[in-house]
């Protein structure tokens, strides 16, 4: 006799820590995304407030005695504190996961102090770990801008990648007239479109085989990750849709010629040819360092309407000397590397229908004009939960 396999039962589990006002934030967003059955989102944070009107099952008010759940007030060691405080049962949800994605703001109290603990503890568990964090507004003051440099640095000492998103890259990419509601809620969406990709990626391992021992392997390299999806329209030149995945508008400039590895997923019809998918793996082993680690997962969607999608996260890159620099290598130009030498680990899958695809074909973040703000529209209402938690207090505390 045979038992019949429930279709997850092997599906990793994975935990996605927001963590304090802006981690709550972007997870408050996420959850209302199409996410796979094994992904749990959790909600980390000191300010009490804030996790009560999180959306997220699970919720975890951590350093009730050092900050009496009013914020870690924009210090890095309180939130660290705060952290340390709520060690078991941080531990505990840290423990049930295979894998850990971990997203907050650098530059306040408890995402800078909690996320960097968070990661340590994952590492000491031998949890594979990756963190998406933003950086703050130059407007935000120097203060700021210096703690979440050291919390960055801090982070990637314990972390397998680390993705940084700066908030200044928003002005540069948006429109100067944003109202800063939507500046954050676009931020976040960026932030939630990573997660979402990359859960998404691991969870249908099964459909685009990218396992978790990929995707292990590739974001083992440590240092700064990058990532960006691009679609391919009808006429469009595939090398274009190459370049535009790899530069993501909103994320801090990294050098990709650095990064030791990369997962790509690539979605096509049948149509799609074996020329398509080996410039796909060479143009790649141009951009990357030599003898970078190449996964490249192929998914056949008859139904796509465009002639391909990718997603790619490049990592083990290392950190810019200067993180407000970024205005600094930009990928255009494609190197003569000996791709020979390099390791390329072509999968090839059919199936019907994959999240990805749903993914990728709502977002194409590589083409900002393809998605209006929601706000300008008027079609995104102004929540609470989108004002980030420092501006919510200061309008609190206003007369
Ligand atoms: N993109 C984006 N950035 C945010 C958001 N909220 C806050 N930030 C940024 O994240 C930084 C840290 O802010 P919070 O996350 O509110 O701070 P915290 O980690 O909760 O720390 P404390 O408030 O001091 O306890 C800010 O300086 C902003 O740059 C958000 O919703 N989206």
């Amino acid at each position: 006799m045979f038992d019949l396999v429930s279709p997850n039962q092997h599906a990793p589990r994975i935990a996605v820590f927001g963590v304090g006002g802006c981690g709550c934030n972007t997870i408050n967003q996420l959850s209302q995304s199409a996410l796979h059955e094994n992904v749990e989102l959790i909600a980390v944070n000191t300010d009490a407030q804030s996790l009560m009107i999180s959306q997220c099952s699970i919720r975890l008010q951590i350093g009730l005695e050092v900050t009496k759940g009013l914020g870690a007030g924009a210090s890095p060691e309180k939130g660290c504190q705060a952290a340390k405080e709520s060690e078991v049962i941080l531990k505990e949800h840290i423990e049930r996961a295979d894998i850990i994605f971990i997203t907050g703001g650098m530059g306040g109290g408890t995402g800078t102090g909690a996320i960097p603990f968070i990661a340590e503890v994952a590492a000491e568990l031998n949890k594979p770990l990756v963190a998406v964090v933003t950086t703050p507004f130059s407007f935000e003051g120097q203060n700021r801008s210096a703690l979440a440099q050291a919390g960055v640095e801090q982070l990637m000492q314990h972390s397998n990648a680390v993705i940084v998103l700066p908030n200044d890259k928003l002005m540069e990419a948006l429109d100067k007239k944003i109202r800063l509601i939507n500046a954050f809620f676009e931020s976040n969406r960026v932030l939630q479109d990573v997660l979402q990709g990359l859960t998404t990626t691991i969870s249908q391992s099964g459909l685009i085989n990218i396992d978790l021992n990929d995707f292990i392997a590739v974001i083992s390299h440590q240092g700064r990750a990058a990532m960006g999806v691009a679609r391919q329209l009808e006429g469009e030149e595939l090398q274009l849709t190459i370049s535009n995945a790899l530069k993501n508008p909103l994320q801090e400039n990294v050098d990709l010629t650095q990064a030791k590895g990369a997962i790509v997923s690539v979605i096509a019809t049948e149509n799609i040819e074996l020329s398509q998918y080996h410039k796909i793996g060479e143009t790649l082993h141009q951009q990357l360092a030599p003898g970078a680690f190449v996964i490249i997962g192929l998914t056949i969607v008859p139904e796509l309407d465009c002639e391909l999608e990718l997603m790619v996260i490049a990592t083990g890159i290392q950190a810019q000397a200067n993180m407000a620099d970024n205005n600094v290598n930009t990928h255009e130009v494609i190197s003569e590397t000996d791709t020979t030498e390099s390791m390329v680990k072509p999968r090839f899958v059919s199936s019907e229908l994959v999240n990805v695809h749903d993914f990728l074909k709502q977002k194409a973040i590589s083409s900002p004009a393809a998605n209006p703000l929601p706000g300008n529209k008027g079609e995104h209402a102004t929540s609470v939960l989108e004002i980030p938690t420092y501006t919510r207090r200061q309008q609190v505390n206003e007369p």
